[in-house]
């Protein structure tokens, strides 16, 4: 039984290795690995979390960044909702590919998808390596094309919930669910657990701890 709850179907688009599928690791189970095996194809996993007095069940399309994939993005980016555009901050042609999917998704993707552009592992420049795409160039790019935008680190989990609770802050919520989950097509699929986003702008989530 699924009332009550709002479905959120978000895919995660970027360069390859930019730590798309760690931004999801940490946000799904709040868990980070060092060497993160590239992902194959897609993988699908889901979150629900709550946001004020709603239910959202995030439904998470991580696509592959390396090239030989690229064509398959649009299989999944076609009905979301919303997408996170990931870049890494010391890594100036992942920001160039940002643009472009940006760009893309803009053509072709549904008319009002909410798009998020994330500029990850800023704990590097925190722990004194070189910041390569400037903040204010990326702020430029999202004031431009009407775009959230959070500099994020899957590593320590800085601003990676708040990404999904802009999201969820942008989306308007109350349409319920009306089908539960997705097919499972071959992919990964893990368990959602639930958590509470809290809008206060400190960031803090808790973790219930619910199976469900
Ligand atoms: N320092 C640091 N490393 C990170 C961060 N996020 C991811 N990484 C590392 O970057 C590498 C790539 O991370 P992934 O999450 O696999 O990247 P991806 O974008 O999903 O890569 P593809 O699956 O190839 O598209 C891994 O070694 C991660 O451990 C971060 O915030 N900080």
């Amino acid at each position: 039984m699924n009332s009550g709850i709002t479905s959120i179907k978000l895919v995660l688009l970027g360069e390859a290795a930019v730590g798309k599928s760690s931004i999801v690791l940490r946000f799904v189970s709040n868990d980070f690995t060092e060497n993160k095996e590239p992902t194959i194809g897609a993988a699908f996993l889901t979150q629900r979390v709550n946001i004020g007095e709603q239910t959202v069940k995030f439904e998470i399309w991580d696509t592959a960044g390396q090239e030989r994939f690229a064509s398959l993005a649009p299989m999944y980016y076609r009905n979301a909702q919303a997408a996170l555009v990931v870049y890494d901050i010391t890594k100036p042609q992942s920001f160039i590919k940002a643009r472009h999917w940006v760009k893309e998704l803009h053509e072709q993707a549904s008319k009002g998808i909410i798009i998020a552009l994330v500029g990850n592992k800023v704990d590097i420049v925190s722990s004194g390596g070189e910041r390569k795409v400037a903040r204010e160039e990326a702020e430029k790019l999202a004031e431009e094309e009407g775009l959230l935008f959070f500099e994020t680190s899957a590593k320590t989990g800085e601003n990676v919930n708040e990404v999904f609770l802009g999201i969820g802050e942008k989306i308007p919520l109350g349409r319920p669910d009306e089908q539960s989950g997705l097919q499972n097509g071959g992919v990964r699929i893990t368990d959602d657990q639930r958590i509470d986003l809290a809008s206060t702008g400190s960031g803090a989530v808790a973790a219930s701890g619910c199976n469900c």
